[in-house]
């Protein structure tokens, strides 16, 4: 037999005689451990007892031994006695109660803490509230956390020194805790720097089965979208899975006594900027006209194509030339006429008070082309709607992608004064898009059409712009395609034909010398250029 084996065999042996052995002296083992515990529960009570009381419990104690032994079989009983309760106090100890479950808030505030420390202690400091072994209890002054055990609200304190007026030391901070607290969710980071405390709030996801519906609002209010009760003053009913129900709207007051006049969107791509033009086509359309320029050439907007109160939907550059031309001469013409008709104290006719609405949806696409061409930037054309179209009616709105902030010209920046910022972006971004510091950090997953809006000076708002799909986008939920077409004016044959002219401008477009326009400037299908002012009835 080889040698290991040999060894094996021995060893299984040996294991076997072992646990005989065991079992067999058990109840031995379990009295000698009695035995032991008698002995030491009789130490103890030797040397609590006090010196002048040792003599007569000894003494006692030899009468009953005395007494035991010279009963009948009295020695035997004891050590039976004795034997028992040996056994008893022997016996196996109960099994230490399981150690309750860790406290949810202990292990997450706790390595939060952990986490923030690095950057919240200060090497010199001697009293420091956040140091390697301390404990969250020292920094946090007060949390919650939801039904989930995720936390949701939480103040903690922070040391006079750290750099809370920095934006990257903010939003390290912010980084961390959104870490740490989950990155599902957006939080509102309240920093209070007078009193070097910070309040972080998990905020609850907004609705986004709002679709496209007649939102009540009065002529010249557009709503952008949906935002937190706290976000607004007022909510307005809407339509939303079935049931009416009560939301805060965000809402952006267009018209002559608006300081905020003209609106500049921008998102990241597919967050929905070209459906955020569609919803504010549909809820200007009712009271005013359109021009709408599709910079990217998609035909996003080709739904709006020939509609009643829309002059054009320009796909090409040498139609968002023209278009942009007539409007700026349009805006002219409607100011010279204000004006003539304020010296003669006369009512305007209806054709300059009918607001203009002027929509560009990626404009600098265009521009890169006009760059390219040796054309005219069209946002170089705004420049007088931009500028007097509050007084002219006229009101401006741009979307274009994120990435293209840079290729957005001065003029255009300078007075579009209402802001969207659509989709997670990041603190920097958020800044040059609102003009204002974010104090949210998005969630690492948005919902399409989620974002941040700001009007004037205010303060930049959460977003969730109404669901307004391209109904020509076979892709798009039927039901939500319906409720875009719902809202689509339609011409009435019977007694409002189309155009069948060429629509005559009040002035003819003044296009630049070196452009050649096509015959056809308006593209997507239709038979005659539409640019034209709006008939005068
Ligand atoms: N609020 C919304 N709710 C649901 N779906 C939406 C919403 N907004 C947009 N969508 C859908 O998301 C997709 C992208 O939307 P959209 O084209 O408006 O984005 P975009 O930012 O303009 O993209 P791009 O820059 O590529 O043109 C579309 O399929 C659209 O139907």
């Amino acid at each position: 037999m080889p040698l290991h084996r040999h060894l094996g065999k021995r060893r299984e042996i040996a294991r076997t005689v072992g646990d005989h052995a065991t079992d067999m002296f058990a109840p031995l083992a379990l009295i000698g451990r009695g035995l032991r515990h008698h002995a030491g529960w009789a130490w103890d009570r030797w040397q609590a007892t006090p010196q002048e009381r040792r003599g007569p419990t000894l003494f006692l104690s030899a009468a009953m031994m005395i007494g035991i032994y010279l009963l009948p079989h009295g020695l035997l009983f004891a050590l039976i006695a004795l034997m028992a309760s040996a056994a008893w106090a022997g016996r196996a100890p109960k099994a230490a109660p399981a150690p309750p479950p860790p406290d949810v808030a202990d292990v997450k505030l706790g390595a939060l803490y952990s986490a923030l420390t690095p950057y919240l202690c200060g090497p010199e400091d001697t009293n420091p509230l956040y140091h390697f072994e301390g404990s969250y209890k020292n920094a946090f002054g007060s949390w919650e956390f939801d039904g989930e055990g995720r936390l949701s609200r939480l103040e903690l304190s922070y040391p006079a020194y750290f750099t809370d007026t920095e934006p990257t030391a903010r939003a390290r901070i912010e980084q961390v805790v959104q870490g740490k607290a989950g990155r599902a969710r957006e939080y509102r980071f309240d920093w209070d720097e007078e009193s070097n405390r910070l309040r972080i709030t998990a905020l609850a996801p907004l609705p986004t089965d709002v679709v496209a519906q007649r939102f009540v609002a009065a002529p010249g209010e557009i709503v952008l979208g949906f935002t937190d009760e706290d976000g607004t003053a007022r909510t307005i009913p809407v339509t939303q899975g079935g049931t009416i129900t009560q939301q805060p709207p965000v809402i952006w007051r267009t018209g002559p006594r608006s300081s905020e006049p003209h609106l500049l969107a921008l998102g990241i791509t597919g967050y929905g900027t070209s459906s955020l033009i569609r919803s504010i086509a549909l809820q200007a359309l009712p009271y005013a006209d359109l021009v709408v320029i599709d910079g990217a050439g998609t035909g996003e907007h080709a739904c709006l194509v020939n509609r009643p109160g829309v002059h054009t939907v320009e796909t090409s550059l040498h139609g968002a030339l023209a278009a942009l031309t007539w409007a700026a001469q349009e805006t002219e013409r409607r100011l010279a006429a204000l004006n003539a008709a304020r010296h003669t104290g006369a009512t305007p006719p209806e054709d300059v008070t009918r607001p203009l609405w002027l929509l560009l949806d990626h404009p600098t696409e265009l521009g890169e082309l006009a760059h390219a061409e040796g054309r005219p930037d069209p946002q170089d054309l705004l420049e007088l709607p931009l500028r007097h179209g509050r007084a002219a009616r006229v009101t401006v709105v741009i979307a274009d992608d994120v990435e293209a902030r840079d290729r957005i010209t001065p003029t255009v920046r300078a007075t579009t004064r209402a802001r969207v910022l659509l989709g997670p972006a990041g603190p920097e971004e958020g800044h040059a898009a609102l003009g204002a510091p974010l104090d949210i950090v998005p969630a690492a997953q948005a919902p399409v059409g989620r974002g941040y809006a700001r009007i004037g000076n205010g303060t930049p708002v959460r977003l969730q712009v109404p669901a307004t799909v391209d109904p020509l986008d076979e892709d798009a939920p039927a039901q939500l395609r319906d409720a875009v077409i719902a809202l689509l004016p339609h011409r009435d044959s019977r007694t409002e034909p189309a155009p069948a002219a060429p629509p005559r401008p009040d002035r003819p477009p003044v296009i630049p010398a070196d452009a050649t326009l096509p015959s056809h400037p308006v593209e997507l299908g239709k038979t005659e250029p539409m640019i034209r002012s709006r008939p005068i009835s």
